[in-house]
């Protein structure tokens, strides 16, 4: 089977696909669920390694259900849908529960490299940023219509940008004289507040922000992560890869104590009440040989556990 399925593919190349897998420690029969299919590049391998077992995919971007049509066997279904309705997608699929989950999180190579998406400062083009293409806002939507107070706290929490505040009302005066509708048109009205010989990394910082106010991606994590408890066997993997600090905080509170903030619950004997067993007390890291050849790896962070 493995001649047809993709591994690297030009759609994106999977990051610790080894790790993942090892992770994952998959048994020929079970049932399997990857949230973030993207390119199949982790879904491929997983596919490979059933026999009688079954892989249940999501993905919330048209191009990824495209790009899943490829990996059409009676082991695979695809599911067209935000990860944040887990539980009741694959309730209706009969597909409860399973053994285990992986999370790819973020946008794809082929998200990032397409102009039209709006996700990339590298080219100009409409400032959209939605994974999925019908989802309710676009940045331009943020851009221009929210108030300043709260592009002053994107900015802030999603992109520590360091003068949020500053950036919030420039763009709060530009968007007066006209809409904010471009890359370009963005860029030129936050031109004074980047600085000098760091505009790169600030303008990533700023476009990250956007990015996951787009998308809700603080809150859909959450809400799938919640759903892990249940919809994962005793014994299930739970194999969870972010890429920036506040998505990596949300994983490893959510492992190690079964909530986001705060001590783990009790009993009324004072038990601590673990949903998980923590396989990695400190994250994995992708090779340096893997982020020489993929520089997306280097922000990679992987976190396993195992459904109690
Ligand atoms: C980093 S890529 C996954 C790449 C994939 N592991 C591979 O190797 O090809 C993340 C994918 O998850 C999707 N995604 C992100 N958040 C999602 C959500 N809340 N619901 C459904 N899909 C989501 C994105 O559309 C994107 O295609």
């Amino acid at each position: 089977m493995s001649a047809e399925l993709p591994n690297d593919t030009a759609y994106h190349r999977p990051v610790m696909l080894a790790e993942c897998l090892e992770a994952l420690d998959l048994r020929p029969d079970g049932r399997y669920v990857d949230v973030t299919f993207g390119g199949g590049g982790h879904s491929a391998r997983m596919l490979e390694r059933l026999t009688t077992g079954h892989l249940y995919s999501f993905d919330q971007d048209a191009d990824a259900e495209a790009e899943a049509a490829q990996l059409a066997r009676p082991q695979f279904t695809f599911i067209r849908a935000n990860f944040r309705d887990l539980h009741d997608e694959l309730a209706w699929h009969g597909a409860l529960p399973v053994d285990g989950l992986l999370a790819d999180l973020g946008v794809s190579s082929h998200q990032f490299d397409t102009p039209e998406r709006g996700f990339s400062t590298r080219f100009d083009g409409p400032l959209d940023m939605r994974m999925d293409p019908a989802g309710p806002r676009t940045a331009a939507d943020i851009v221009n219509d929210y108030p300043a107070a709260d592009l002053h706290r994107i900015f802030g929490m999603y992109g520590e940008v360091t003068n949020a505040r500053t950036l919030a009302n420039t763009l709060a005066t530009a968007r007066r004289g006209q809409n904010i509708q471009t890359i370009g048109e963005l860029k030129k009205a936050m031109q004074s507040c980047m600085p000098r010989g760091k505009e790169n990394k600030y303008l990533a910082q700023v476009f990250q922000a956007l990015r996951i106010e787009v998308n809700d991606e603080m809150a859909a994590l959450q809400q799938m992560l919640e759903q892990t408890a249940q919809v994962l066997r005793p014994g299930g993997r739970l194999v969870v890869m972010s890429y920036h600090s506040l998505e990596d905080r949300l994983v490893k509170n959510f492992m190690a104590k079964g909530k986001f903030f705060g001590e783990a619950e009790k009993d009324l004997f004072g038990h601590t009440h673990q949903p998980f067993d923590v396989l990695t007390r400190k994250p994995v890291e992708a090779s340096a040989n893997e982020v020489a050849l993929n520089s997306r790896a280097r922000s990679a962070k992987l976190r396993i556990a195992i459904k109690n």
